[in-house]
């Protein structure tokens, strides 16, 4: 018999339940245990939705974030918590949200630096070390989650960070070296598993991503220096890895002293051969063979293929799961009923992939005859996809065939660009702006949502959202910045919007993924290819514009970042995805320039955040992601001055392809490095106009005039102070108006200080 199992299921609910939770015991609207009762809730239901696999994962359920519960499990809460008053889940928030000034009766308190999980689009909360971090153990919350799904029936296998990737994911805040830390860690795993033991856990997951990464020699020596000191034989360890191959790692990850280890067999096919053969007889081989980053349902017979012969060989050793924790893709597509029926046929969200799974390890164990109706199903969606007409375009691809580098050249050099665009524009030095979105209020939210549910006509949408683009305006002007925005409010997303527009796309109604914390996003389907019907942002821009005299941004989103925040099409490249939606942003920013735009600003929040894990891979995407944003930018005349704009910005490593893209302006984040992110772009002697973030709008804080202006001091001892603009980090949606008034009053006065101060 084949085992199966799961190494995650979404916890947001099918209709983010837990996301109106929390923001309600936020805000004071619920108490803990109204909270606690909706996490028990949906644990119970998604543990239900898990009932025909052998083994459920408990442990993958959070309030916020399952590394911060990891940290909570090893008592490694920052210092600055462990004094504040409250509960435990007090605590617990506060490190994931922060504590402003004015919220507490005291003093505020920072929230943990949140980042990227990965290549994915979930983010976790760092781990904060120091050199004399000491654990200690806290295993309640999985032992009364282990009890629970007992309760019910179930056979749980708990979920941990393993040490190795735990210390990995973390940040020593004295720079030390956190990997020393590893001593003092192990012997808090070690009671941790006893503690299961005792609790009859027959097996642990124990994941380790980190292993698909690239590690140097300490890292690795790392792993087999953990495990040896765990090797236990109750509970049985399950190492798990995902997203990735795991390359000079396989060996390694082969070779530790565990009862088990799961493959990532989506994104490493060619890797489950050499583990087949070099893993030890003794052990348990689990292989991920559904796709969990992915919506497109799985070709049952093709994976079948390859996989009888390694139950062949395997027999009762072979374990089956999704390819990686299912938080990743939405809970349910039973209720999306407003799909067209043909391209509905050819998804599965996680509750489908569950099914899936199910029908391969009966088809292993009882021979495919056992499942001909399930197998039958996922050849015709298979086929149907492969072959429909609403997948392939014969003149997209005709003009895909015409694309060349050409498309991507400014006709122009920058100072010669600049210069024109200085003399039309008529900036002042320090010219302020913003990056595009003003606070996204519930008045905002609420009138969408009567829009979709039919309660207000499409000119009384349109109605109200031109009035908040008028106030957006109103507001900007009083405030004296130089570059306005209309602020994005006809938005729901800076991706799903354009989606929505664009064909080739489809979206769900309840597609919800978890972004980090209570935020979730609705990725658009990509599934075929990609053009434009009709100019998406024009009308809104144009409306803005008449309403002042100052120029106003256009404001798209740019090709990489769709493509990298989408579910996307897995039958061709992603390169020739990218380069479709380049000719479509192109057609919209020509078409913006056309209507008298002067500047456009084209969004790569996620072109950086897209690299791929290993650095080897880099140079194939960095080469195609920058040649579709030039397609997508380039085709302006001199005079139109594009802008750019990424959220995070380490980039020394990337720096000469950010220069590639030869956008005029580039807004990134520096606000919380002080600054020194800029040192990337001295360095390198980046040519082009900067804008260094100067207000961190992920936080409650407001910066005054003087924080900023010191700020921009240390920016202009990097770069020189004609070339720079003032603006906050980011977009301003999850702020709030009485947040953001004061921050860019205090951001307008600095530049007009520095225009006196800085010669
Ligand atoms: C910059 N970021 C983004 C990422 N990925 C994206 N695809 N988009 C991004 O902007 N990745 C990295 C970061 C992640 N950051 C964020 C920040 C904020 C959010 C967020 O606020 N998400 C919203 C959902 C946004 C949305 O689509 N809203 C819709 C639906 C609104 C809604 O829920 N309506 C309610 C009723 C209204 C109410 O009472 O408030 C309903 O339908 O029931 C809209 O505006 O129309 C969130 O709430 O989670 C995400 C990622
Ligand atoms: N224009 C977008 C970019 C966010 S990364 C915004 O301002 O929200
Ligand atoms: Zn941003």
């Amino acid at each position: 018999m084949v085992t199966t199992h799961n190494l995650g299921f979404p916890r947001i609910g099918a209709r983010r339940e837990l996301k109106f939770a929390q923001e309600a015991f936020w805000k004071g609207r619920i108490n803990e245990e109204d909270l606690q009762i909706t996490g028990a809730d949906l644990r119970r239901r998604h543990w239900q939705n898990q009932r025909p696999l052998d083994r459920v994962p408990v442990g993958d359920f959070s309030f916020y974030d399952q590394i911060l519960d990891m940290s909570v499990t090893l008592g490694n809460l920052p210092e600055r918590v462990n004094d504040t008053k409250g509960s435990e889940l007090d605590r617990y928030f506060r490190v994931a949200r922060g504590r402003s000034g004015q919220e507490s009766a005291c003093c505020g308190v920072q929230a943990g630096e949140m980042t990227k999980w990965f290549d994915t689009n979930y983010h976790y909360i760092v781990p904060e070390f120091h050199q004399n971090t000491r654990f200690r153990l806290n295993g309640n919350r999985l032992i009364d989650q282990i009890d629970e799904a007992r309760a019910q029936g179930l056979t749980p296998k708990p979920v941990i960070i393993g040490p190795v990737t735990y210390l990995w994911l973390g940040k020593a805040k004295d720079d030390s070296d956190r990997l020393l830390l590893l001593e003092s860690l192990l012997p808090v795993y070690s009671e941790l598993l006893e503690l299961l033991a005792d609790r009859g856990v027959e097996w642990v997951q124990v994941d380790e991503p980190a292993l698909v990464t690239d590690l140097d020699a300490d890292w690795r020596h790392a792993f087999s220096l953990a495990y040896h000191h765990l090797k236990t034989s109750t509970p049985k360890l399950l190492v798990t890895t995902y997203f990735g191959e795991l390359r000079e790692n396989l060996q390694l990850a082969c070779e530790l002293p565990v009862a088990g280890l799961h493959l990532d067999a989506i994104s490493a096919p060619q890797e489950v051969p050499r583990v087949v053969d070099w893993l030890p007889p003794h052990k348990q081989l689990s292989l991920g063979v559904i796709n969990g980053r992915n919506i497109w349902r799985s070709d049952l017979e093709k994976t079948l293929d390859w996989l009888e012969p390694v139950y062949e060989k395997l027999g009762n050793r072979l374990w089956l799961a999704p390819s990686c924790s299912l938080i990743h893709v939405p809970v349910d597509l039973t209720s999306e009923d407003k799909l067209d029926p043909e391209i509905r046929s050819w998804l599965a969200f996680a509750v489908q992939k569950l099914d899936e799974l199910k029908t391969l390890a009966t088809a292993l164990s009882n021979g495919r005859a056992a499942v001909r109706e399930q197998l039958a199903e996922s050849t015709v969606a298979v086929n149907s996809r492969a072959t429909s007409e609403q997948v392939h375009s014969a003149s997209v691809q005709a003009r895909l065939a015409d694309v060349s580098p050409a498309l991507g050249q400014r006709q122009s050099r920058f100072p010669d660009r600049i210069a024109i665009q200085q003399r039309k524009l008529g900036l002042p030095r320090f010219p302020t702006t913003t990056i595009g979105s003003f606070p996204q209020t519930r008045d905002i939210r609420q009138t969408r949502l009567q829009f979709r549910k039919g309660e207000l006509t499409e000119p009384q949408y349109n109605a109200r959202i031109r009035e908040e683009v008028r106030r957006c305006i109103v507001e900007q002007e009083a405030l004296g910045l130089d570059v306005l925005v209309h602020g994005e409010a006809e938005r729901n997303d800076m991706v799903e919007y354009f989606g929505e527009q664009l064909d080739g796309y489809a979206f769900s109604q309840f597609g919800w993924v978890q972004s980090y914390g209570s935020r979730c996003v609705k990725p658009p389907i990509l599934f075929g290819d990609i053009s434009r019907p009709k100019a998406m942002t024009v009308e809104w821009i144009r409306y803005a514009q008449s309403l002042t005299k100052k120029p106003l941004k256009g404001m798209l989103t740019g090709p990489v970042t769709i493509l990298n925040w989408s579910f996307v099409r897995d039958d061709q490249p992603r390169r020739e995805t990218c380069l479709q939606l380049a000719l479509a942003i192109r057609e919209e920013v020509l078409d913006l320039e056309a209507s008298g735009a002067r500047i456009i600003q084209i969004d790569e929040a996620a072109l950086r955040e897209g690299l791929p894990l290993r650095q080897a891979d880099w140079k194939n995407y960095l080469d195609w992601a920058i040649e579709s944003f030039r397609i997508s930018a380039n085709g302006v005349r001199d005079e139109t001055q594009i802008h750019t704009h990424m959220c995070y910005s380490e980039f020394n490593d990337i720096i000469e392809a950010i220069a590639r893209m030869d956008a005029d302006v580039i807004t990134i984040e520096t606000s919380r490095s002080d600054m020194e992110l800029l040192d990337a772009f001295r360095g390198f002697h980046y040519p082009n106009d900067i804008g260094p973030g100067v207000y961190d709008i992920h936080s409650p804080n407001i910066p005054d005039s003087e924080q900023i202006r010191s700020l921009m001091i240390k920016a202009a001892e990097r770069i020189p102070a004609e070339r720079l603009w003032v603006n906050p980090d980011c977009g301003l949606k999850t702020r709030q108006w009485e947040e953001v008034r004061p921050a860019l009053k205090g951001m307008v006065a600095a530049a007009r200080e520095l225009r006196e101060s800085i010669q």
